[in-house]
């Protein structure tokens, strides 16, 4: 089923220096999608998605969201667009417990959502109780709730990703950019968090835009694939459909050959 586009990258180019590093680039990510971005080491994935999500501008080309011209809106504002995002290494403040990171970032979001006026008929900022319980639910849905009153600094790495993703979830994006979020994890960790963007999805509309180097998660989460090598898009559909392209094979036997 088509659904309407949430997000769109049309024509972007991308030149470090002279250096192209994107040509030409085209991705449609329909609304309640997840739509992998994939390609060899040094493709582009990571410049597309700094695009993407404000940090970097492109040389040309234009970022669509639903419709909009958001191309070189700073993060932060998107953020306020209803567009969340991951970081590399996961921005937490390490010194708090994992429940006082969650709701520092409800009430933050809570505040942004309605300048600073009435929630449920009571002030926001003051009845923490309310924020205390809904802070517990998020990680109850990520499965972590055994992790509540824990210090994030001692949070085994993959702990500390879901910790991160809760806390983009508080601003309640629609739209969710993914760069490398299981990256890192062990095994188990990966299956995990695999699991939380499946139930996430299965349970709400959140469209994601995920870059991945996990060939079995993005196989089996994503329901759109795009692949990017030496800065081209060089396949765009279904994960099968995708899998099995010759072009996409010879990209990636490619580089491992080399
Ligand atoms: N800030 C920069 N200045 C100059 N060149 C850069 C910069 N960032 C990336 N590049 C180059 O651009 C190309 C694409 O890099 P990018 O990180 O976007 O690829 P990627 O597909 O994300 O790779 P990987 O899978 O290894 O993370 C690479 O050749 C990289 O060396």
């Amino acid at each position: 089923m088509n659904r309407p586009v949430a997000l769109a990258a049309v024509s972007i180019a991308k030149n470090y220096g002279v250096t192209p590093v994107l040509r030409d680039v085209n991705i449609s990510v329909q609304q309640g999608q997840i739509h992998a971005l994939i390609g060899p080491n040094g493709a582009g994935k990571t410049t597309l998605f700094r695009i993407i999500s404000g940090e970097i501008d492109p040389t040309a080309g234009r970022v669509q969201l639903r419709g909009d011209d958001i191309t070189g809106i700073a993060p932060r504002l998107l953020t306020k667009r209803g567009v969340g995002r991951n970081f590399q290494v996961p921005r937490v403040f390490n010194g708090l417990t994992v429940e006082e990171n969650l709701t520092i970032a409800l009430e933050a979001a809570d505040r942004w959502r309605n300048s600073g006026s009435r929630r449920d008929g009571r002030w926001v900022g003051s009845p923490r109780s309310w924020v205390r319980e809904e802070a517990h639910q998020r990680l109850e849905t990520l499965g972590i709730p055994q992790l509540f009153e824990r210090p994030v600094a001692e949070l085994a790495h993959g702990d500390r990703k879901l910790v991160e993703l809760a806390l983009t979830l508080a601003q309640e994006p629609s739209i969710l950019l993914l760069d490398e979020p299981m990256a890192g994890m062990s095994p188990d960790e990966v299956l995990r968090c695999a699991d939380v963007l499946a139930r996430l999805h299965a349970e709400t509309d959140l469209t994601v835009l995920l870059v991945e180097h996990d060939m079995e998660t993005v196989f089996r989460l994503a329901s759109q694939v795009s692949v990017l090598a030496d800065g081209v898009v060089i396949a765009s559909g279904e994960p099968d459909q995708v899998r099995s392209d010759p072009a996409v094979r010879e990209a990636y036997l490619g580089k491992a050959a080399s």
